[in-house]
């Protein structure tokens, strides 16, 4: 039997700070973000209903886009990634700084690498698309166009 997935590309800019990074990125700095979201159906078939609107599809491409975005794109767009355990006093006042200032920050658990991101991405997705019978297969996260991470769930 033939598998097949789909794949939909995502973008957006935000800004991180990796603390303890020996080189320039300990600084605060941007990226156009770039993802690859791969998903495929639990069923590993098709949607067969005749006449349903996504007869033929893994999911509509629109759907998938608007998922995605509600619950990862929106949130990060433009906004500082903020790693509140960070070992660097200054993301902190950053953080605080920008948030007294009504600017977008978004607290993350994790050092903000394109790694903890697609990890990270890979687990919130998969518990949204769970009820649409969707298997997330893999999340790939660009920091710059000759830097990306996979993140992959394993069968
Ligand atoms: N394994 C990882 N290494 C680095 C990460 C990361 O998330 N995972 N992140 C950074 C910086 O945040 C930033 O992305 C710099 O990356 P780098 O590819 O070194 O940036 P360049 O501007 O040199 O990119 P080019 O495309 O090569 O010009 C650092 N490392
Ligand atoms: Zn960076």
């Amino acid at each position: 039997m033939v598998n097949v997935s789909i794949t939909k590309e995502f973008t957006w800019d935000m800004a991180h700070m990796l603390a303890c990074h020996e080189g320039l990125c300990k600084n605060i700095h941007g990226h156009t973000y770039k993802m690859q979201v791969e998903v495929t159906r639990k069923s590993k078939d098709l949607i067969t209903s005749p006449g349903n609107s996504e007869e033929g599809m893994v999911i509509d491409f629109n759907h998938l886009k608007n998922i995605v975005k509600d619950k990862i794109i929106d949130p990060l767009d433009h906004a500082f990634m903020y790693w509140c355990q960070s070992p660097d006093s200054l993301e902190h006042e950053i953080a605080e700084l920008l948030r007294k200032h009504g600017r977008k920050v978004v607290t993350v658990t994790y050092k903000p690498t394109a790694e903890e991101m697609a990890r990270n991405f890979l687990e919130i997705l998969s518990h949204e698309f769970d009820k649409h019978d969707i298997l997330i297969r893999s999340v790939k996260v660009w920091e710059t166009p000759t830097s990306f991470a996979t993140a992959v769930r394993e069968e």
